[in-house]
């Protein structure tokens, strides 16, 4: 069977009409592939076509050889697939323990996750409102660690963040790919999400303009440049 996120001729269309058409893409298990692209380019859109958020107009989303094209958001998380959204936040008043358990598997899964971030194993029992806006992003990405994903979605989580803030997390989703998981990351900071990624997905105009080794683009800053412009 083949292991992995896949997409084929995937196209979304909103309000304003068609935003993302003709995506192909394959995410392997311990893979991170990051998306990214100028503002409006659709690739919010199309990770939320991917968990179900909305739905595809035309194409097909698989993972590990099961369609997922007609199935619920509910169905697809049961499957494996995880979606961290843009702006997701903790629920202030839970500690960071109770935060972790309204999705880990289990003990072990909600003290897997904890490893993860020292940080928070230190505030364990703390209410999640009084931490660190750094520290509850953490929280949001160890929650979706405690449900075991086997693909990860991540949407901007930099946004409202320091980009020091930032760096802290970004080598802990590198570890979470490491860990087996197949994580496709959209990310306004492109340089900063190349370093750490295999491999890169370029939309622009709601169209895929650079699929391919994450290092060419870091490498070859034209190549991105220009994948920005639509060329
Ligand atoms: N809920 C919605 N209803 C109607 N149109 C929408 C909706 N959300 C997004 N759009 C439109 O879809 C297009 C793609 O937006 P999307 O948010 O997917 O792009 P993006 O690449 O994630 O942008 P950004 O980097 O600014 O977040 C835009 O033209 C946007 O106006």
């Amino acid at each position: 069977m083949n292991q992995a996120l896949q997409l084929e001729e995937l196209a979304v269309s909103r309000g304003s009409g068609p935003v993302i058409s003709g995506v192909n893409l394959t995410v392997q298990p311990g893979r991170l592939m990051a998306l990214v692209g100028p503002n409006g380019a659709g690739k919010t859109s199309l990770l939320e076509a991917i968990s179900g958020v909305v739905p595809a107009s035309s194409g097909s989303i698989s993972i590990d050889g099961t369609s997922l094209t007609k199935l619920s958001r509910m169905k697809r998380s049961r499957l494996g697939l995880v979606h961290v959204e843009q702006g997701r936040t903790v629920f202030p008043s839970l500690t960071v323990q109770e935060n972790l358990e309204l999705t880990a598997v289990s003990a072990k899964e909600l003290d897997q996750a904890l490893e993860l971030f020292p940080e928070l194993q230190k505030r364990r029992h703390s209410a999640s409102g009084l931490l660190s806006g750094g520290e509850q992003q953490m929280v949001v990405l160890a929650r979706a660690f405690a449900a075991q994903p086997k693909y990860l979605l991540i949407d901007e989580m930099s946004l409202g963040l320091a980009p020091v803030v930032f760096l802290r997390l970004l080598p802990i989703i590198r570890q979470i790919a490491d860990s087996g998981v197949g994580v496709l990351m959209v990310e306004q900071f492109a340089q900063l999400s190349l370093g750490i990624a295999d491999a890169a997905l370029v939309v622009s105009g709601g169209k895929v303009t650079y699929q391919g080794e994450a290092n060419t683009l870091l490498a070859e800053p034209s190549v991105l440049h220009a994948a920005y412009l639509g060329n």
